[in-house]
């Protein structure tokens, strides 16, 4: 029986990759997910390990974010810049399948720098009744935002362990976990709950924030200052890290402009806010 080896094909996959376009005040976001895959005369590495012909796929992956560099445009146009690239750069290589998921952000109200994940975000509500009373926690969860600017940090503990630099303009992105109790009943949940959506996305985005605690305690506090019949709010926030990309290797610099987005791990930033003239209460969360 004659074995022989089939079909192939190889690359990075998932490459999160945000870009922000800063063509003065007015940010645009570019958030990508790149998978490659580059198919060609690479039989020597599967039959013996003979890897002379492997572009790696590291190499593939920074190859995605030194075109980012120079601006991406349309997710066609930048498939196009690199497909052409691997296959005409490498002898080896006579495939490219360069595919993207592109996700789409909304501008909170018509701000230059503040953004919502387009469909994100699901409302949520518990009710809890009993004999000795009533408990409503109304919430929204995976409401992610971001803003590309007005986020800084710094002046925290360094100790042995710490590598983290300390940054002064950073994105600050996040998915919102928000749940709120309410003291008294509104007239009318669905108004409440828009109010209270848009107090969050208001304090996320005019906050300037020096931690992602701070902007946390300012949205809580917002939906509160509006709605006296909320008692108190819980807070989830992830912080949805965005590492600046060091394109210096390739002979290229980086003004804030392109950035690895990873999904793990992530700071995870909870608290809540209340009313301390209010009793606890017993609600189930
Ligand atoms: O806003 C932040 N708060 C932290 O506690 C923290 N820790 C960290 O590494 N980055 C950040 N960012």
């Amino acid at each position: 029986m004659a074995i022989t080896l089939g079909g192939n094909q190889y690359g990075k996959a998932e490459v999160r990759l945000v870009r922000v376009d800063r063509d003065g005040e007015r940010h645009r976001v570019t958030d990508l997910n790149v998978s490659v895959a580059l198919s060609g005369d690479l039989t020597g590495t599967h039959l013996t390990g003979d890897n002379s012909k492997v572009l790696p796929t590291d190499t593939q992956k920074n190859t995605v974010y030194a075109f980012a560099r120079d601006g991406i445009g349309e997710v066609e146009e930048f498939g196009l810049r690199l497909g052409e690239h691997f296959v005409r750069s490498q002898p080896s290589i006579h495939r490219a399948r360069v595919g993207f998921e592109q996700y789409s952000w909304d501008r909170i109200g018509d701000r230059p720098h503040s953004f919502s994940r387009n469909g994100s975000g699901t409302r949520t509500a518990v009710v809890t009744w009993s004999e000795d009373g009533v408990q409503v926690v109304s919430g929204l969860t995976g409401l992610t935002v971001m803003n590309t600017t007005d986020s800084e940090f710094w002046g925290y503990i360094k100790d042995g362990y710490t590598t983290l630099p300390e940054t002064h303009d950073r994105i600050l992105a996040t998915a919102v976990d928000a749940k709120w109790r309410h003291h008294t009943h509104p007239a009318d949940w669905a108004e409440s709950f828009e109010q209270a959506k848009d107090d969050l996305l208001t304090a996320f985005a005019e906050t300037h924030s020096l931690s992602l605690q701070q902007t946390l305690y300012a949205m809580g506090r917002r939906v509160l200052d509006k709605q006296p019949g909320i008692a108190e709010i819980r807070l989830a926030l992830p912080n949805k890290h965005h590492f600046l990309v060091d394109l210096s290797p390739f002979g290229l610099d980086n003004p804030n402009e392109v950035f690895f987005a990873a999904d793990r791990p992530y700071g995870l930033i909870e608290g809540t806010v209340r009313r301390d003239d209010l009793p606890e209460g017993d609600a189930v969360w």
